[in-house]
């Protein structure tokens, strides 16, 4: 099964999606007064994040004098890579100075005000996650001069003039998206799906090719049987575990998990790869507990513990920056289930207090996972997890007060898969 994940991509939506549909903005400004350079990027067309595998990074040509200090700037060469950008989600090891995509940061050209620029869109033929593989400054290495120009791993797409500080002008370069995107399909021979499917990183991680095989040997589209098939979806700590535990003692059910055991002991490696591969195997998981749903469902009932509604909600979250009210609208695509995965009868959404979900996690003291840590720090994050939850369509979640004791929370969701599941 070639279980894509393409949709994923819709994830990256940019808030200016509206604005500006199909361009890219490089503004590069100098003040005078703060003596710096700010280089800000706005990418607004989603599918330009399909380019992101084959990151573009703007190069800046420092000249050689500051005309404040008339000190000498850097020696020769003088191009600079300090720039580079890649999917938002991407953190790149090693690079401290590749702030998320989107974003708009200075750049540390604290010392080199005034410098005259040279601003470049350059693409590189490997996976990010190719070059920071080597263990991370690998990308820096890549980019120093003089491999720029003549480097197989980087080609330019379009240098700027930037000019001096002392015009005290931003400059805005747009690239026309669709010019870019033939630009780099000819040079690169890519196809910027690939990057995106597990199947691309098999090379990079063993374990891709092991959870690949299992995926191939899944019947498609497995059916359910006629047992009710229950999911209970939420945060962590909201009592999921202690939720399905009881709902298997009281119905008799068979309980799963998402992703199945048969996967779980290379969750850890994917845990730590960037984002999209690590969605990839989370995606892949579900595929793979379908046909752990569709076996059991002729049985009995069954309870499982997440599932897609998990990996879309927290791919939403991870990917679109700031507000909740940046979310994609409600009916977005994002929030509608993959055609060929099996769906369930019913989701329930446990949702608690923040304090009460501190409370429970305090309680339960266990190691925590990079995300879970997130979630504690970020109660931004933790709204959007929540909201795009609320969001999911055709199986929607339905939500449960899980604030109260195990007991109650345990009648309402009885009396709720009565009346669902009897209907
Ligand atoms: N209704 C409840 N009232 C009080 N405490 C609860 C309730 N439900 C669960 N807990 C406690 O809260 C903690 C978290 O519960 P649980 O492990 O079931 O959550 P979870 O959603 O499965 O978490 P995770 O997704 O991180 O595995 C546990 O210590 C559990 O005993
Ligand atoms: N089907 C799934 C299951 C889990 N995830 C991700 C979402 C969170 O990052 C993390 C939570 O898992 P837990 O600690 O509750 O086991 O795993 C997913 O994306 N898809």
């Amino acid at each position: 099964m070639n279980c894509e994940v393409n949709w994923l991509h819709q994830c990256c939506l940019n808030r200016n999606t509206a604005a500006s549909p199909r361009q890219l903005v490089l503004k590069f400004g100098c003040s005078r007064n703060q003596r710096r350079c700010n280089c800000t990027t706005a990418l607004p067309d989603p599918s330009l994040a399909d380019l992101s595998p084959c990151f573009a990074v703007v190069a800046f040509h420092l000249g050689p004098w500051c005309p404040l200090t008339r000190m000498r700037l850097l020696s020769p060469p003088t191009l600079q890579p300090l720039w580079g950008w890649r999917s938002r989600s991407e953190r790149s090891p090693g690079s401290p100075h590749l702030p998320p995509l989107g974003s708009a940061s200075p750049m540390e050209l604290s010392p080199a005000v005034g410098g005259r620029g040279e601003a470049g869109l350059y693409s590189t033929s490997r996976h990010w996650a190719e070059l920071c593989g080597a263990g991370g400054p690998a990308w820096r290495a890549a980019l120093a001069l003089p491999c720029l120009p003549s480097s197989s791993c980087f080609e330019t797409f379009e240098t700027f003039q930037v000019p001096s500080f002392a015009s005290e002008i931003f400059v805005s370069f747009q690239f026309r998206c669709f010019e870019l995107e033939t630009w780099l399909k000819r040079n690169t021979q890519q196809n910027f799906a690939q990057p995106y499917q597990i199947s691309g990183c098999t090379s990079l991680i063993p374990e891709a090719k092991a959870v690949l095989d299992l995926v191939d040997t899944c019947p498609k589209h497995p059916k359910k049987g006629d047992f009710p098939v229950i999911v209970i979806e939420g945060l962590d700590a909201t009592g999921k575990t202690t939720v399905t535990q009881s709902l298997k003692e009281s119905l008799n059910a068979i309980l799963l998990r998402s992703p199945p055991a048969c996967i779980s002991q290379w969750r850890k490696t994917f845990d730590d790869k960037p984002n999209h591969i690590r969605r990839a195997f989370y995606a892949l998981g579900n595929y793979l507990v379908a046909l752990e749903i569709a076996k059991a469902s002729i049985e009995s009932p069954v309870i499982v513990d997440r599932y897609w509604h998990s990996t879309a909600a927290y791919a939403i979250a991870t990917e679109i920056s700031g507000k909740v009210q940046n979310l994609p609208p409600e009916h977005h695509e994002v929030y509608q289930w993959p055609e060929d995965l099996l769906k369930p009868d019913l989701v329930l959404l446990l949702t608690v207090s923040p304090e009460e979900r501190i409370r429970r996690l305090k309680g339960r003291g266990l190691e925590k996972t990079k995300e879970e840590t997130e979630l504690e720090a970020n109660s931004l994050f933790r709204e959007k997890v929540e909201e795009a939850y609320k969001r999911m369509e055709n199986p929607e979640c339905q939500e449960v007060d899980a604030n109260p004791s195990r007991e109650e929370v345990l009648k309402t969701i009885l009396q709720l898969i009565k009346n669902h599941c009897s209907s």
